[in-house]
Formats: C-alpha cells, sequence, structure tokens
C-alpha cells in the first residue's frame, strides 16, 4: 500500500432538474389547475471519515467527483428522482482546506464516522403545479432548478496517533513498533528504511493505543533537509512522543538534542508534548556503560531515562506504562477527540 498525505481533487454537487410545465385538459378537470411536477434535487456531496484508512494515495487516481443531478418534474404533478449524494470516503483524520494561499481549513474529520454534507446539491425547481393560477394557462414560468456548487479542494491527512516516535535514522523505531504492535514494519540496516508513517494498536494491560512511526528524522529535517518536515505533522496530535536514542550512537547527548532540535524548529507545539526517553539497543551493552549513558542522556534532557532493546524485549513494558499514563483513560484517546476540541473549521461558504 502506498502512503499519500496530500490531495488535490474536484468536487460538484448535482443540480436540481428542472420543474415540469403541463397542462392537460383532463388534468386540469382532476386536480383544478396546472399539473407539472418539481424538479428532483441534486445530490450532495459528502464526506466521511472511516476507520482502516492511512492514505489518500486513491486520490490519486481519482480526483473528480460529481454528485447526479436531479431528474426533472413531469405531469400529473409528479416530482423528478433525486440524483443521489456522492460519499467520498476519507481516513480519519483528513482536513479538508480551500484552494487558496492561505489553504484555509474548511472542515476536520476526526471521528469515525464523521460525516460532513461539504456541498449541497440544488433544490429541484417548481413545476407549475406548485404555481397558484386560476385560469387554464401554463404560468409564464417555472424553476429551472438551482445550479450545482463546485470547488477545488486539498484533502491533508494527519494521522491520529496517541503517540509518536521519533528518532534518528536507525534508532529502532520500526524494531519497536513491529515488537508492540500488529504493524509490520520494514526494518532495515541502513537509514531511512522507514518511508512513510506507520501504525500500529498497541495492547498493553487490557488498554489499547495507537503508536505512528513517522520517518527518521535528521538535522535540518524541520527546513527541508533528508524526507523533510513533511512527516514531523503527523505527530502534531499525538498526546505524548516516545523518543528512541541508539546506545551505540557516538553521543548519545548530541543525537537527543539534534532531535529535539528539530522538534523546535518545526514549532506546532511539538517540543512541549509530553515525552518519554528510552536508551535503545541495550542488549549490545554491558550494565556499566548502560548506566553511564543512561546518565548522560538524563543530564542533556533533564528527564529519567528508560533502557530499552526493542529486538530483546527489555524494557518495552517500562516503556508501554509510561505512555499509558500519559495518555490517560480510553476515552482521551486522540482518535475520538471530539470535533469541538480541535482546530475550529471555517464554515464553508461556496460562492
Ligand atoms: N542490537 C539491537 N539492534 C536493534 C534494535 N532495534 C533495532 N536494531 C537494529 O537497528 C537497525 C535499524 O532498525 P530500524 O528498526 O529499522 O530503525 P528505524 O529507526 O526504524 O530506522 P529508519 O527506518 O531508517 O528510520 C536494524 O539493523 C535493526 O536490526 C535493538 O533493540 N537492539
Amino acid at each position: 500500500m502506498h502512503f499519500l498525505d496530500q490531495a488535490k481533487i474536484f468536487v460538484r454537487s448535482g443540480a436540481g432538474g428542472p420543474g415540469a410545465v403541463s397542462f392537460r385538459r383532463e388534468k386540469f378537470i382532476e386536480y383544478g389547475g396546472p399539473d407539472g411536477g418539481n424538479g428532483g434535487k441534486g445530490g450532495d456531496i459528502i464526506f466521511e471519515a472511516i476507520a482502516g484508512l492511512n492514505t489518500l494515495i486513491d486520490f490519486r487516481y481519482t480526483q473528480h467527483f460529481r454528485a447526479p443531478r436531479g431528474s426533472g418534474g413531469s405531469g400529473s404533478n409528479r416530482t423528478g428522482a433525486g440524483g443521489e449524494d456522492l460519499v467520498i470516503k476519507v481516513p480519519i483524520g483528513t482536513q479538508i482546506l480551500a484552494d487558496d494561499d492561505e489553504r484555509t481549513l474548511l472542515a476536520d474529520l476526526t471521528k469515525e464516522g464523521q460525516r460532513i454534507v461539504f456541498l449541497r446539491g440544488g433544490d429541484g425547481g417548481r413545476g407549475n403545479a406548485t404555481y397558484k393560477t386560476s385560469t387554464n394557462r401554463a404560468p409564464r414560468q417555472h424553476g429551472t432548478g438551482w445550479p450545482s456548487e463546485e470547488a477545488w479542494v486539498w484533502l491533508r491527512l494527519k494521522l491520529l496517533a496517541d503517540a509518536g516516535l521519533v528518532g534518528l535514522p536507525n534508532a529502532g523505531k520500526s524494531t519497536f513498533i513491529n515488537a508492540v504492535t500488529n504493524a509490520q514494519a520494514k526494518v532495515g540496516e541502513y537509514a531511512f528504511t522507514t518511508t512513510r508513517p506507520q501504525l500500529g494498536v498497541v495492547r498493553h494491560k487490557q488498554r489499547e493505543f495507537v503508536i505512528a512511526d513517522i520517518p527518521g528524522l535528521i538535522e535540518g529535517a524541520a527546513d527541508g533537509a533528508g524526507i523533510g518536515d513533511r512527516f514531523l505533522g503527523h505527530i502534531e496530535r499525538c498526546r505524548v512522543l516516545l523518543h528512541l536514542i541508539d546506545a551505540n550512537d557516538e553521543d548519545v547527548a548530541t543525537s537527543y538534542r539534534i532531535v529535539r532540535d528539530e522538534l523546535e524548529a518545526y514549532g506546532a507545539g511539538l517540543s512541549e508534548k509530553p515525552v518519554v526517553i528510552a536508551l535503545n539497543k541495550i542488549d549490545t551493552l554491558d550494565d556499566e556503560l548502560i548506566a553511564a549513558l543512561s546518565a548522560e542522556l538524563e543530564e542533556a534532557s533533564g528527564a529519567q531515562v528508560i533502557p530499552l532493546s526493542g529486538a530483546a524485549g527489555t524494557g518495552v513494558d517500562w516503556v508501554l506504562d509510561q505512555l499509558l499514563e500519559v495518555i490517560g483513560p480510553n476515552e482521551n484517546r486522540a482518535a475520538d477527540e471530539s470535533f469541538e476540541d480541535g482546530e475550529e473549521p471555517v464554515q464553508w461558504s461556496p460562492v
């Protein structure tokens, strides 16, 4: 499965069907007036957030979405059939942005099953049966149906995970996520094996939370170096970060600081998020060295450091305990965050 976190699409609702002008002598006797029915309503464009989707890749292949128009009304006062609504399914965490310079936020789909009627289909035009007339002449005008609405918009996916993994390339993030979740992240001996974010569900002590691994950060990532800051956006909504530092690095304090600097440079509150720090790959070291490196890291970070080996399983429970403590009860999970808690969406009003 390929990963895509931005896509530009075109959406158009259905126009309303025209109202009918109909006037028949026998119907006139039956109804006492003109009998042209109203046109049907055009289909709406609706976005729906669904679980199990973690990419916008489908929008690379399908970029145009048009809801059908309503059918015309007909004689005997028959209303035309409505055009069916077009439901566009997107991953949870998808934002809809205007195609303007500011990329104005129009809607934010943060909950499973959340639906937004984005463009309304046009109402059907009035048939002449609805015009009050006592003459046996058809009224001079009838409704042509309301027009459709259309827009180019950007979809932007910001994954909703409770915990976000950060660390330099090769710190052992994929190995860790594979050890604690159902994800099957690629593990490589070289840096940047991970080229797209990975999401996995952790089940620990009868609790469940989602953890995201984003591609390795390097110095300058926030300014676009390496894979750049593209993926940092995916951890903006995490409650807690897990920062892994490879114990085999030449200078663990420097490794720590490079990532902290990137988080700070990126902004968006990333550097203020609660963080759990772990010295990883301790299976390669003796106890004395583990103690010395942990102390060094604790001094650099001013926080507790957990010795960890994602590969051997040492310290994994401790790390998960700490993450859960910050994430809190299940009701607080990021994916369940209510619409009101997040950024206020700007009301979308097409012109
Ligand atoms: N000894 C030891 N090696 C580990 C451990 N965790 C990961 N490794 C090794 O470190 C290398 C990098 O591991 P990954 O899990 O791919 O690291 P990553 O941080 O996801 O790397 P990127 O995808 O490049 O960001 C691999 O060769 C792993 O086998 C560990 O706990 N102990």
